[in-house]
């Protein structure tokens, strides 16, 4: 293509050369500037620009033969060169003439990206989402959901549906398998929405400068020692210019985002570095399986309720629309059970700060609290683990008392949460923490009252349901089948009949069984002494005898000798409860001498105890059976 004159000096290098020096290299410069910017390899540029405006010089001086459109541009560069006297010196006007098509070259380059950048604004509209924020687990969510997503071949597997560094691990699957989503891999992906079509990608990977479509790029703000949580990018985007269709999209995306936790209380916690995660979700549990004075339970959720409901009542009389909770009572009470349960009944998450976190110091706690959304239960359990009165227990908890107080109720604390601490030693509270306007409802949770063993026996045991179960319609209507094949013409008046007879004999039955459990129940009770058991040694003991409410009963004696002995209820624990709080019992009537104790299986070889284990393992094998 390029041809050779007999001087031996070949002119596309001179040309080159010349654009290196003089003022060519200005020229280059700015070229390779403005290629940089559009971010694209600056060698090739530059040595495109130098073919160009060596080709076009050549062209010029009958070294080469060009089209004529470079030949015309070769013709005005160098007559542009002869206009400013550099015609004679050929070092001087090649590197003009390189300076000024390669100018030309990247201010086109330049140009044409923003007329594309403006045609893209014209002809499509672009949602984007970023990891950092809420919006991009529904659009994830939304993704997993979407029939592309199952259909593509290009897919990446996760348990997870990440929001930067929150993960939310493997929820909806049951206990045996983890919950799967399937999402599109990272890249480029076409799919229809409402018969239109949208593209969804993720960025380049700024980082390894890779081409995954992934942008990873740090927290605006974030210090080196939170660079580990990176940031990722998805856009969503249409041909059109209305944003409608990609409205609705987010609307839905979030709607099942929203539904999916409707039927759970999402429990976040702390990070290390001082964000809210969500660390995971449970089924709401129902306020009435939490045995419990009733009148304190109804107390507190309707003024949990009415709380919540008078956002206007706090605004017109300026006070801070803060609320404060404090239950406080022996371990294994269901202080902590009460406050998800209340949670699931308001339908709010559990924001739960850990006051003996090593990490939290005053201002990220105060971050955290303002951090919470309007609407919440932030929760400090056990919150005499950090103090004794104002003295910090441990010298490695980065909070002081005077920073724990104006977080949660300093001016930047948030508004509409309500505050819910539980703590075992309401005597080592310091006065100023519990103070009215802090925690304006305490509780105490005692331990069980007979008629709560009580109550808890029966919620242990649920009584069958009294409605028609429906294998048991169906054996109906296969009966007629049956019998109708068989040439049986009385069926179709008997089934009727039938079904009647069947559900009659099971509404006895279920009445029966109830009245044994509630007999089984009331036994269960007597023997149990007043407010000397938490339910969670009563629910230890029970869980024992999953299967066997008569068993429960008849051991129930064998327990309270042992003081609450978890042997005798089958779980891992090993000794006496040594709780010394507000036990009233009285010294069980056979309990081991303290050598005795000391021994710690001292039960065994005792005939009773193997008793107990033949009749359990017989059960075991029963059950197998
Ligand atoms: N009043 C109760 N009603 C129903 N279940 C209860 C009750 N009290 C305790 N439990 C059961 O006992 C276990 C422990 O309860 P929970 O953690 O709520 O007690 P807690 O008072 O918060 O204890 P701690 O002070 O040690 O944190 C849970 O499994 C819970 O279901």
């Amino acid at each position: 293509m390029v041809g050779m004159n007999g001087t031996g000096t070949h002119p596309l290098l001179l040309s080159s050369c010349s654009g290196l020096l003089g003022m060519g290299f200005r020229g280059g410069a700015s070229a390779l500037a403005a290629n940089a910017a559009v971010g694209r390899p600056v060698l090739t540029t530059f040595v495109k620009c130098s073919l160009a405006g060596g080709l076009a010089v050549s062209g010029q001086r009958g070294f080469v033969s060009l089209p004529e459109g470079a030949q015309d541009i070769g013709k005005i560069v160098s007559s542009a060169s002869e206009k400013l006297g550099l015609g004679d010196n050929q070092f001087a006007a090649g590197g003009f003439q390189l300076a000024l098509i390669g100018g030309l070259l990247a201010g086109i380059r330049v140009l044409g990206s923003h007329a594309v950048e403006y045609l893209k604004k014209r002809i499509v509209v672009t949602a984007e989402f970023d990891s950092r924020d809420e919006s991009y687990s529904w659009i994830l969510n939304w993704l997993s959901d979407h029939p592309y997503s199952k259909k593509a071949t290009q897919f990446s597997v996760s348990t997870t549906i990440a929001r930067g560094a929150q993960k939310i691990n493997g929820e909806g699957g049951d206990s045996a398998v983890t919950a799967t989503y399937y999402l599109p891999a990272p890249g480029l992906h076409f799919f229809w929405y409402k018969n239109r079509l949208l593209w969804v990608r993720t960025l380049v990977d700024l980082i390894n400068n890779t081409f995954l479509y992934r942008e990873r790029v740090r927290p605006a703000g974030s210090t080196v020692a939170t660079s580990g949580a990176a940031v990722e990018n998805i856009t969503i985007s249409t041909l059109g210019r209305s944003r409608e269709l990609i409205q609705s999209l987010i609307m839905e995306a979030q709607r099942k985002f929203i539904d999916r936790d409707k039927a759970r209380t999402v429990i976040f916690q702390a990070d290390q570095y001082g964000a809210w995660r969500r660390t995971k979700s449970r089924p709401k549990r129902p306020l009435d399986t939490i045995v419990m004075d009733p009148k304190l339970k109804n107390y507190i959720v309707n003024d949990a309720k009415e709380f919540f409901a008078s956002e206007s009542w706090y605004a017109e009389r300026g006070l801070p629309f803060r609320r404060g909770l404090l239950l406080y009572g022996t371990p294994g009470t269901g202080k902590t059970s009460f406050i998800h349960a209340l949670a699931g009944e308001l339908g709010l998450n559990i924001y739960v700060v850990n006051l003996s976190s090593k990490n939290l110091t005053d201002d990220t706690l105060s971050e955290l609290v303002s951090d919470t959304p309007s609407r919440c239960l932030l929760l400090i359990e056990d919150v005499d683990a950090a103090f004794v009165q104002r003295e910090s227990k441990d010298a490695a908890t980065g909070i002081t008392f005077s920073g724990l107080l104006n977080s949660v109720d300093g001016v930047s604390a948030q508004e509409g949460r309500m505050l819910c601490m539980t703590t075992n030693h309401l005597d080592r509270l310091d006065e100023a923490l519990i103070r009215p306007g802090r925690v304006d409802v305490r509780a105490r949770f005692g331990k069980a009252t007979q008629s709560q063993a009580q109550e808890l026996f029966v919620k242990f045991f649920p009584h069958p349901p009294a409605t028609p179960r429906a294998d048991d319609t169906s054996k109906a209507v296969l009966g007629s089948h049956s019998n109708k094949e068989q040439g049986d013409d009385s069926t179709e008046e008997s089934s009727p009949l039938l079904s009647q007879r069947t559900e009659s004999e099971r509404r006895a039955q279920d009445a029966m069984k109830q009245r044994q459990t509630e007999e089984l129940a009331a036994q269960f009770a007597s023997a149990i002494p007043d407010q000397t058991f938490s339910i969670a040694q009563l629910q230890g003991f029970l869980m024992g005898y999953k299967k066997t409410p008569e068993m429960a009963a008849s051991h129930v004696h064998e327990f309270v000798r042992q003081a609450g002995s978890a042997e005798v209820s089958g779980t891992a624990k090993i000794g006496y409860d040594d709780d010394e709080g507000e036990s009233k019992a009285d010294p069980p009537p056979t309990a081991p001498a303290k050598d005795d104790q000391d021994k710690q299986y001292y039960w065994e070889g005792s005939a009773e105890r193997q008793h107990i284990r033949d009749e359990k393992e017989r059960e075991r094998r029963m059950s197998l059976k």
